[in-house]
Formats: C-alpha cells, structure tokens, sequence
C-alpha cells in the first residue's frame, strides 16, 4: 500500500493526471473533476495486492466497525465499510448496539476486540449518543488498532511525521487525491476550512508534513475566523469540511484553484427516490467553472475514506506481531 508521505519508492507512481471528466471552463480553461471513486478504485487495487502477500503467510486483515444507536446516515457508511470488506475478503465484524448502550458496556466490547487476534482495526463510529465520552472510547482502543488515527498516540505521531502511526482515513484520502491528480502541494498555499480532529486538524498536519503530497503552506479556518472569503481566497488549494451545505461559494475561490470538498450533507430533495441528495460543503455549480480542479460530492472524499479505511486495516495486520 502506498501512503504519499511514504516516498520516494513509489515517487514514479504519482504525477498522472487521473481525470474521468473535462469540462470546459470560460476562457477556454480545462477543469478536471477529480473522480474519488475512480482513485479509491486504484488504492482497492493495491490493498489486494497487500491482502495477497498477507494470505502468503497465513495472515487475513481483520476490521471490527462499532455502531452505537441507529442515525440512518452513520447506518449507511457503517454498511458500506462491511461490504467494502467483504468484497476484499477481509474479515469484518459489525457491531450494532442499542442506544441504550452505557459507557461499561462499550468498553467492554472494546476490550473484547483489543484481545481479540483476529481483529487488527477498530472503529467507533462518531459521533456515539450523547451519554458516551467518546474521548474515553478513544483511549481504549488499542492504538495498534486505532485504523481511525483518533488515539493520542496516534495523533502525536502524525505531528512527530512517525509513519508508523495510523492517519485518519478522510485526511489521508484527501492528500492522496491531490497527488493522484497530479496537484503540487509543495509551496502551495492552502486553507483548510474546519480544524476538526477527524478531518481539519489531522488534514492540516498532513499538508505541512515534509515529503510528497506535504510541504504545503497551510492556513486553518474556523467558525471565528475573520473574512473568511478573503482568506480563501488566498488558497492555491482549498480543503473544505465545515459540515454546511455549499458554504463555499464563487466570492471564496481564486480562479485556477483546486478545491477538495470533504463535506458529506443530506439535504431534502422532494420527488427524489429517498427523498434527500447528498450536497457537499462547496456550491459545485459556480465554484466549479472557476477552479483548475475540483472533486464532486458524491463520488469524491467518500469513497476515498472508505478504501484509506481498508488501507490502515492492512497496515494493522501488517504491523502485527512483526
Ligand atoms: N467524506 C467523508 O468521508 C467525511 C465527510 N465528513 C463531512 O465533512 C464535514 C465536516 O465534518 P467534521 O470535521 O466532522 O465537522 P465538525 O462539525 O466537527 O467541524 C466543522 C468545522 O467547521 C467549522 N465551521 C463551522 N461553521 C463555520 C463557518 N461558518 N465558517 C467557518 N468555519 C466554520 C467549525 O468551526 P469551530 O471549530 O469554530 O466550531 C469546525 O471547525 C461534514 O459535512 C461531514 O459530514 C466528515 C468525515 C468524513
Ligand atoms: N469513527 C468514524 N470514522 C469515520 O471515518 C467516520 C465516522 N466515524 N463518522 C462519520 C464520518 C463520515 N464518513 C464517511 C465515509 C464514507 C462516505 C461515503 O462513502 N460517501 C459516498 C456516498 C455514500 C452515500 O451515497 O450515502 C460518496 O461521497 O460518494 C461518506 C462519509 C466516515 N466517517
């Protein structure tokens, strides 16, 4: 498996252009619309080939996924994340618990995964009802288990560049995205709006890391930022994952930007099978004719997550008893 910051074996590997669409743009521009579906399709490919390697030595990935409550939308990715699984031939293990769950009793079913060999990668999915401390679930996963990257010692060490950590999936989807699509970072100025610890924060850190799809100048934004649009502005790159349908408007973006929207919003669609759309956090429709490059939601970050997700689950049974 290939992580960006994990060069300069694979160096030759990035730099192609992966574009499933042109558009034309005014001024005779060409916008590529970065297909997330199609990269995770190749990140999909590189896990089968680590899960070969593995079954070579009797190893088989393992992914426990922790659903606690009933949110259709957590439902939904928790479901996709155990075929995703299942299509690879990963061991997978779902586990949906009541609402009602306490704090003890999720622990212990996290204990029981912790000891459990045949699981390499523990997921929690967030948000947990309001009764759990989730910081408190957070640390009793193993950090050799903690595929989310939400663990300390996990967050520490992605700010120390120790690759043998584990990096949120969605941030880490993110940054191979760019340097599948052939986007520099090195130099670039970019504004991550959002400083979340599941994508803002972890994404920031990643940008500045040094090495390939880092060394970028990075600005993080926030709901207490001043002028935002102009701030924006600024960005050679913009990451948004605010978590508000199409914040990010035309005024936000300079043209010939490259904008990576991680924002993932069910809003109403009356007439419409489900009766909802999934819209991300950027108005697609005017940002897009401005941008060199821009990533559709859906079929853009989500699949990413998903397959980094996959990725770090090898990476654990990799680790293992190594
Ligand atoms: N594609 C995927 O795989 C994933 C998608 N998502 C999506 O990404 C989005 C963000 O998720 P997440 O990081 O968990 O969300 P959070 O709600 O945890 O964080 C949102 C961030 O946006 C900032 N923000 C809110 N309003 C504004 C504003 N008006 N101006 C500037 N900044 C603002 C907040 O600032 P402050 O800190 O000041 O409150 C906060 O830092 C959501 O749409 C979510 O669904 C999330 C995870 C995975
Ligand atoms: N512990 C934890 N880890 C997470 O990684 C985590 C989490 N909690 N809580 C919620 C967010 C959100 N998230 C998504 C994953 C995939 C898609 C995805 O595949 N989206 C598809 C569309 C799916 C659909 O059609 O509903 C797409 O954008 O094309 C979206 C969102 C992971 N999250």
């Amino acid at each position: 498996m290939f992580f960006p910051w994990e060069k300069p074996r694979r160096e030759q590997e990035t730099g192609n252009l992966l574009a499933d669409t042109r558009i034309r743009a005014p001024f005779h521009r060409l916008m590529t619309l970065i297909s997330g579906t199609a990269v995770a399709e190749k990140v999909l490919e590189e896990c089968r080939r680590d899960i070969a390697e593995l079954a070579k030595l009797g190893k088989k990935p393992g992914l426990a996924v922790v659903l606690v409550g009933d949110d259709p939308a957590s439902r939904a990715y928790v479901r996709s994340k155990d075929k995703k699984c299942r299509d690879l031939g990963l061991h997978s293990v779902k586990l949906e618990l009541p609402a009602e769950t306490t704090q003890e009793e999720l622990l212990a079913h996290v204990e029981t995964l912790n000891r459990d060999p045949a699981i390499h990668g523990i997921l929690v999915q967030s948000p947990p009802p309001k009764h759990i401390d989730e910081a408190a679930i957070v640390r009793a996963i193993d950090p050799a288990k903690d595929v989310d990257g939400f663990h300390p010692i996990n967050v520490a060490k992605l700010a120390l560049e120790d690759s043998s950590g584990f990096v949120p999936c969605t941030p880490l989807g993110c940054q191979r995205l760019l340097v599948d699509a052939g986007i520099e970072t090195k130099g670039a100025n970019v504004v991550v709006v959002g400083r979340s610890m599941i994508v803002g924060k972890p994404m920031a850190l990643l940008l500045m890391a040094k090495g390939v799809g880092g060394d970028a100048t990075v600005t993080v934004a926030h709901s207490r930022t001043k002028d935002l649009p102009a701030i924006c502005r600024q960005a050679d790159i913009i990451v948004a994952a605010i978590g508000r349908p199409e914040f990010i408007k035309a005024e936000h973006v300079k043209e010939g930007a490259v904008v990576i929207d991680v924002g993932i919003n069910r809003v109403e669609a009356p007439g419409t099978e489900k009766g909802y759309k999934l819209v991300g956090d950027v108005a697609f429709a005017e940002v897009a004719p401005k941008c060199r490059a821009i990533t559709p939601v859906p079929g853009g970050v989500g699949p990413m997550t998903i397959a980094m997700l996959m990725a770090n689950t090898i990476k654990a049974c990799q680790q293992a008893g190594a």
